[in-house]
């Protein structure tokens, strides 16, 4: 839940899985032109859609260094302890790093159980996939409506104008991202990286806790600029529910308890959809719904002080929006 930002892709957790596609009638593995294998919806999905939830085979707890000769070693010793299908199975898997070491190749290309693998990249996914501790489970949750024969696309990097995000994607995974955000046409394009560039500023912006404590009505601009960004993008992802919770945390520290419980219920929406209602964040974050004054971020001031309760009811849309933003005239 707290602010983290990853500029580079994290060291993956964990890999493949018991050597068996999980079969599904939402998906299946095919060619995709340019990408190797990936995966296509075969039916019409809607969000919140669990799409994969996979036991990793091996992962890479008590692997303790980033240090590639000693962590191969410590990978080598896990990996002798699969079967010999499920070696096979794993050595299959996509290898980006085909000089390295060869299993911790494999695990930095794919970091993810078996079928979750073959997943390609979108710097607009349709799904988000997360770990989770609770059920050591690897989960794929649809976050937009997918349409039957639309590939099924995570993101392996998020944020930046598409020069930024290419850059990395061509460092870290080696290939050229030709995904719908980057390949839109040029004056498209320019539009959707100012805007990415903006979201940057803004991401800064909200996350400067000199801000929040003393320009709060500044940073909860941002925050509704950024969701309209994010709206514009298309883009349903994680930082969608990220925003949500700086919302809550601005509104809560000034005492705002009515708007802190609509964000604390967006936020726990958000992250039901991309990681179901098993993960540890919506569990987390749940209770404050009702009871937003127990997080600890409530009342540091109280600039903005209202009660739980004084959520408006009977207003239409734009009116609700206006109010949660602190727009009224
Ligand atoms: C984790 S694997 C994904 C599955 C892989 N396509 C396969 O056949 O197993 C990551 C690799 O897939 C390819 N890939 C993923 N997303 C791509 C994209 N948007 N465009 C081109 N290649 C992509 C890249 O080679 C990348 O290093």
């Amino acid at each position: 839940m707290p602010r983290s930002r990853t500029t580079e892709p994290d060291w993956p957790s964990s890999t493949s899985q018991n050597g068996e596609d999980i079969p599904s009638s939402l998906w299946k593995i095919a060619p995709i032109p340019g990408k190797g294998l990936g995966l296509i919806a075969t039916r019409d999905i809607t969000p919140g859609t669990l799409l994969l939830s996979e036991v990793p085979l091996l992962t890479t707890e008590g692997v303790t260094t980033i240090d590639l000769e000693v962590a191969e070693t410590q990978l080598r010793k896990k990996f002798s302890s699969l079967s010999p299908s499920s070696q096979k199975v794993f050595m299959a898997l996509y290898n980006n790093y085909p000089d390295d070491k060869p299993l911790s190749g494999i695990v930095r290309s794919n970091g993810y159980p078996l079928t979750v693998s073959r997943i390609n990249h979108s710097c607009c996914p349709n799904v988000v996939q997360a770990w989770n501790p609770l059920v050591e489970k690897e989960t794929v949750f649809a976050v937009r409506t997918i349409p039957a024969g639309t590939e099924i696309c995570t993101a392996y990097h998020v944020g930046g104008p598409s020069s930024e995000r290419q850059k990395i994607l061509k460092t870290y995974f080696g290939f050229d991202c030709t995904c719908a955000l980057c390949s839109l046409p040029e004056e498209k394009l320019k539009t959707s990286d100012e805007r990415m560039i903006e979201a940057e500023e803004l991401d800064e912006m909200i996350g400067d806790s000199k801000k929040v404590r003393f320009h709060a009505d500044e940073v909860l601009a941002c925050c509704h600029r950024l969701s309209k960004i994010y709206e514009e993008e298309g883009l349903k992802d994680d930082r969608l529910s990220r925003l949500y919770f700086d919302c809550f945390q601005v509104c809560n520290m000034h005492g705002d308890l009515a708007r802190a419980r609509v964000f604390a219920r967006q936020y726990c929406s958000a992250k039901k959809m991309a990681a179901g209602d098993d993960c540890i964040a919506y569990l987390e974050m749940k209770p404050f719904v009702k009871n937003p004054q127990k997080h600890d971020s409530f009342g540091v001031t109280g600039k903005w002080k209202t009660r739980a309760e004084s959520v408006p009811k009977g207003l239409g849309r734009i009116e609700f929006e206006r109010w949660l933003w602190r727009e009224e005239a």
